[in-house]
């Protein structure tokens, strides 16, 4: 599907980083990062294995701390943060891992409700079959409401896992590897999911992927991450406009729909 336009307000970053550094004893492995992700953005994260991009989210969302630099998100200074208010930073954060699992022994309105249930005290019964509903709808899977995670698809279980997510209307999502063992159809629907909840959720999102599909489908912006730093950001097109021989390979041994 066509990517719909999006509504992005580049006077307002949701995600500001500047001078970000991090090594693990003598492996520096972010050296300088400086990025904005602005209100509405698809930003995606490309980069080789190994190259930070998980350690990147982990230092956005407060669970590492960098040697170096400045972290800002949706207006608060990360660094500076208590556990509490950081805790409740995460809570606007929406984070669909692959590690994300269902509870398997829930049926899908149990696995939905159990974030509300969680981080809504006091939430009445009739708001939680509502937001329920509503998310099942927003993900396209009404009909799942009673099955269990091992009735469902691969695809269907993701959709699940970030309705799972969405339930908690996030103003930020960070997608790690959304297509990552799904079939070629099946990363189709994912990425215009993806595309789905921006538009509908008006959310701004990170999306780590090796999948060039995914990044051209649904990235409003690319930033490719090479030597611990983002050296290319723009367009698909234009982070691929380039002989440097670190970025050519990427996109020859990748097919791009
Ligand atoms: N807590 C840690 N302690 C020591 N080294 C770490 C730690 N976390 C990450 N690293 C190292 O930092 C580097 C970057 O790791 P990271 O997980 O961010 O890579 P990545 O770009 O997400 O890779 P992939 O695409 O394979 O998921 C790796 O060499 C990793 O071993």
């Amino acid at each position: 599907m066509e990517k719909a336009k999006a509504h992005i307000d580049y006077n307002n970053p949701v995600i500001s980083i500047r001078g970000l550094q991090k090594s693990f004893g003598d492996y520096h492995v972010l050296r300088g990062i400086d990025l904005d992700i602005f209100q509405g953005e698809n930003l995606v994260v490309l980069g080789r294995s190994g190259t930070g991009k998980s350690v990147l989210i982990k230092l956005i969302s407060g669970l590492l701390r960098p040697d170096e630099g400045t972290i800002n998100v949706l207006g608060n200074n990360v660094l500076t943060l208590t556990d509490r208010e950081l805790q409740k930073l995460r809570i606007r954060i929406g984070f669909s891992f692959q590690n994300s699992a269902l509870y398997d022994s829930m049926t899908v309105r149990k696995n939905l409700e159990f974030p509300l249930v969680r981080n809504r005290k006091g939430i009445t019964r009739k708001d939680i079959d509502k937001a329920v509903e509503e998310v099942l709808d927003g993900v396209g899977l009404t009909q799942a409401i009673n099955q269990m995670p091992s009735e469902l698809s691969g695809g269907q279980r993701k959709r699940i896992g970030i309705a799972r997510t969405l339930i908690l209307n996030p103003e930020i999502m960070m997608y790690d590897e959304p297509t990552a063992g799904l079939d070629p159809i099946t990363c189709i629907e994912i990425n215009d999911l993806i595309n789905e909840v921006q538009q509908r959720y008006h959310t701004s999102s990170i999306i780590i992927t090796h999948d060039l599909t995914c990044a051209k489908t649904t990235g409003d912006r690319i930033a490719m991450l090479l030597d611990g730093q983002f050296q290319r950001v723009g367009s698909f097109d234009q982070i691929f406009e380039t002989d440097d021989a670190r970025v050519k390979p990427f996109y020859d041994y990748n097919f791009v729909q």
